[in-house]
């Protein structure tokens, strides 16, 4: 709602309330409304200042309401109405003015902001634009190159650079709202044409043509097929070449293209989704809201290669003290310098001293003693981490949290190596582990809640992602890469190429195909796990066994590939070639299309064309089925966990939601439908076998993803 008050004798004071951001809600804009007539139309009133209560100006439009029917004042004409009174209007901007937030400040007269305050039109990263006007009062006021960065970006903007863009007219380091009472006192009087935004034209940039034409490139090249960014630009353009009304009516199509698209619905999603993934819970109950985190003042981390580094940087960036240790002398200087050399990089980015001083550097395990959080980045050995995991219960004050960093290996079987296994937890980054989003963290079946709280807590302050699941092979992100894998592999078999498979998920919008992601990760990680499985050793991809290991489908390319050497970008040939060893250009191979038809023609397989839709339908619908195990295995909570780690840490195009809503906007008719039929091409694939959630929730006449958790409990409860 929003709140009408006299102050200083003539200025009307309209205040938003609604908690924790002030979203503009039919109540809130309804409220507006009011105010802003019971302040035009009181004589008394001579000027009007909006603010939003609780130190926060707006957030922007409720998102919640997007998915609804919309009831309420609709926000145009309302900003239209602030910007036609004969009443100065004055934002007073403090914390936060975002999306329609940020428009309804544009469309005020004046626009007075806190320091601290961020300014933004954030609609591209829901798949929408800022359609309450943004996008044609924004370039009027500062122009289309800024406005073109800011609405195609999203980015928020400090109360400086506003300043400086020329987006609010003074900035104040004192009370916001008393700043603004004062300036509308001052300009009671003032003209106000020149002020209505809308009655302006745009400054013209110099050559439009060679402008749009570059802005549309860089949003098509970075947006990976995101539809949002492309309309963004289309309706700064209609801003720059036509009159303001039509440029509203263009701004206002091009929204309703977006907001019935797909794109905008998984954005949303994915919003809320990461929010949702903090209030996490474990099977035995215990949950985000109920278990309290303990405090960390000094952390430890054993193991200083590229993980471990990445590790020390990310912590000590969050202000940690941090003990960094390797055994080898060579080692531990070489990780020195290059741990001193990120945290002086991200210092510079930052604008911030490096914290260089927070770490300290140790040949000894002894050093550790005094922590209150290990993490161990050890070579993933199960004996060498059973050792550390030993030494590290020895030395370690009591209470130590022992975490590990093992993308694959079993927690609970680490936690019996130590007399306190219920202080024992997964801590699962991603590399670079100091720039990627996610972290994994793993409770085994006696991790206590506390320690889950403590590490969800810890990422979060390293500005993770952070995702609570279950202890099982490769937890979530591995173990659905693992059929996902195994299909491209499956594919190349067929018929296909590394170019043709990966063509179609980058089409899909992954940053990367498998293969180009197999190359750059290096193929030898995943031989040296088939090895430890006993699915993989020199000879055994010879002959006609070759493709059956332990009773179904197996393709032994990748460990051919490996056995001569081909581990990808770090030897110059993988699954492609590169002009070096460490080369990152990747270009198709002809040795390896021989070598696949010399493959195919040895294993007796005829090569088929294969198409987008088949590769897509492989790989994606038996990494889907997969998530839908781990759900009914109780591995993740819900589906937006298992979204969420796949978007902050595989790549996963964030514009179609995660795996698992993605499904959802398939059909899990049309998932159900094509894992049948790929199954009965293909028996031997375990993995095609439709799982028995997957057959539930379309028995259950395919509910919303919001609703699915109601299926799985109903279906955990009968395992
Ligand atoms: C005609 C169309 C016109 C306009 C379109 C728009 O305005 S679209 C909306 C544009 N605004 C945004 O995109 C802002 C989205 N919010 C944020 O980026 C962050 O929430 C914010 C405001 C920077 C605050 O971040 P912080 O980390 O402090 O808190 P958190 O993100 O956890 O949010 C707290 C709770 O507030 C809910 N929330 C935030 N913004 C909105 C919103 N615009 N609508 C509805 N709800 C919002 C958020 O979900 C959190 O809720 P909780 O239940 O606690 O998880």
């Amino acid at each position: 709602m929003a709140q009408f008050t006299r102050v200083s004798g003539s200025v009307g004071l309209i205040s938003l309330k609604n908690p924790p951001v002030n979203a503009l809600s039919a109540v809130v804009r309804q409220g507006i409304v009011d105010t802003v007539q019971r302040a035009l139309s009181d004589p008394k009133v001579k000027s009007v200042v909006i603010c939003g209560q609780n130190g926060i100006f707006c957030g922007g439009a409720d998102i919640k309401e997007f998915g609804t029917a919309m009831s309420g004042p609709p926000l145009v004409p309302m900003i239209h109405a602030i910007e036609a009174a004969e009443k100065p209007v004055v934002a007073a901007i403090e914390g936060l003015a975002l999306g329609g937030g940020l428009e309804l400040a544009l469309g005020c007269h004046y626009r007075i902001a806190h320091s601290k305050a961020r300014l933004g039109l954030p609609e591209v990263s829901l798949g929408l634009l800022p359609a309450a006007g943004g996008t044609q009062r924004l370039p009027r006021l500062i122009g289309v190159p800024a406005a073109l960065d800011l609405i195609t970006t999203g980015r928020h903007v400090t109360a400086a650079e506003a300043l400086k863009l020329g987006i609010v007219d003074q900035v104040t380091d004192h009370n916001t709202v008393d700043a603004a009472v004062k300036f509308a006192l001052s300009v009671r009087e003032h003209s106000l044409n020149a002020r209505r935004i809308s009655n302006n034209l745009c400054p013209p940039p110099s050559d439009l043509d060679a402008l749009f034409e570059g802005a549309m490139q860089k949003v098509r090249q970075t947006a990976r097929g995101a539809v949002a960014p492309v309309a963004c630009v289309q309706a700064v353009r209609a801003a720059a070449t036509m009159p303001y009304t039509q440029g509203m009516e263009r701004e206002k199509e091009l929204m309703a293209t977006l907001f019935t698209s797909g794109q905008a619905r998984a954005l949303q999603y994915c919003f809320f989704a990461q929010r949702a993934v903090g209030r996490w819970s474990m099977p035995s109950g215990a949950r985000w809201d109920t278990s309290k985190p303990r405090p960390i003042h000094k952390a430890a981390v054993i193991g200083l290669g590229t993980m471990g580094r990445g590790i020390t940087v990310a912590l000590a960036q969050t202000g940690l003290s941090v003990v960094a240790v390797e055994t080898q002398e060579k080692q531990l200087m070489e990780a020195k310098q290059a741990v001193s050399g990120m945290l002086k990089r991200g210092a510079k980015r930052r604008g911030v001293a490096p914290v260089l001083d927070l770490v300290s550097y140790n040949c000894n395990l002894q050093a550790v003693a005094d922590a209150d959080l290990v993490i161990e980045a050890v070579f993933e050995d199960m004996d060498l981490k059973k050792k550390v995991f030993q030494q590290l219960s020895a030395v370690c004050k009591p209470g130590t949290l022992l975490c590990t960093n093992t993308s694959a290996l079993d927690i609970d079987h680490l936690a019996s190596q130590t007399p306190n296994p219920e202080l024992v937890v997964g801590m699962h980054f991603f590399a670079p582990a100091h720039v990627m989003k996610l972290l994994e963290v793993v409770y085994g079946s006696r991790s206590s809640p506390q320690v889950v709280a403590t590490a969800m807590q810890l990422g979060k302050k390293m500005g993770k992602v952070s995702v609570a699941v279950g202890n099982c092979r490769g937890f979530v992100g591995n173990r659905m890469l693992k059929p996902y894998m195994e299909h491209a592999f499956f594919l190349l078999e067929d018929g296909a190429t590394p170019e043709l498979v990966d063509q179609a998920l980058e089409e899909f919008g992954f940053a990367m195909g498998v293969f180009r992601m197999s190359d750059l990760s290096g193929l030898d990680v995943g031989w040296r796990v088939r090895k430890e499985d006993g699915l993989a050793h020199p000879g055994m991809a010879l002959g006609q066994a070759a493709r059956v290991r332990q009773g179904r489908r197996y393709s032994p390319l990748a460990d051919l590939l490996c056995e001569q050497d081909r581990f990808g970008q770090k030897t110059g040939m993988g699954w492609y070639q590169y002009d070096k060893p460490g080369g990152r250009v990747s270009r198709p191979d002809p040795w390896l299309h021989s070598f696949l038809e010399e493959y195919r023609a040895r294993h007796g397989l005829v090569a088929r064309r294969i198409d987008h839709q088949e590769v897509l339908e492989r790989c994606l619908y038996t990494m889907i089925n997969e998530g839908f195990r781990i759900l009914e295995d109780g591995i993740a909570a819900g589906p937006e966990d298992i979204d969420m780690i796949y978007v902050f840490g595989y790549g996963w195009p964030r514009h179609r939601g995660g795996p698992m809503f993605y499904a959802g906007m398939v059909g899990l008719e049309r998932v159900l439908e094509r894992l049948e039929h790929y199954h009965q091409a293909h028996p031997d694939v375990p993995y095609l076998q439709p799982c028995n959630l997957l057959r539930r929730l379309v028995a259950s006449g395919s509910p919303p993803i919001h609703r699915w958790r109601e299926v799985i409990k109903k279906v955990r409860s009968q395992l």
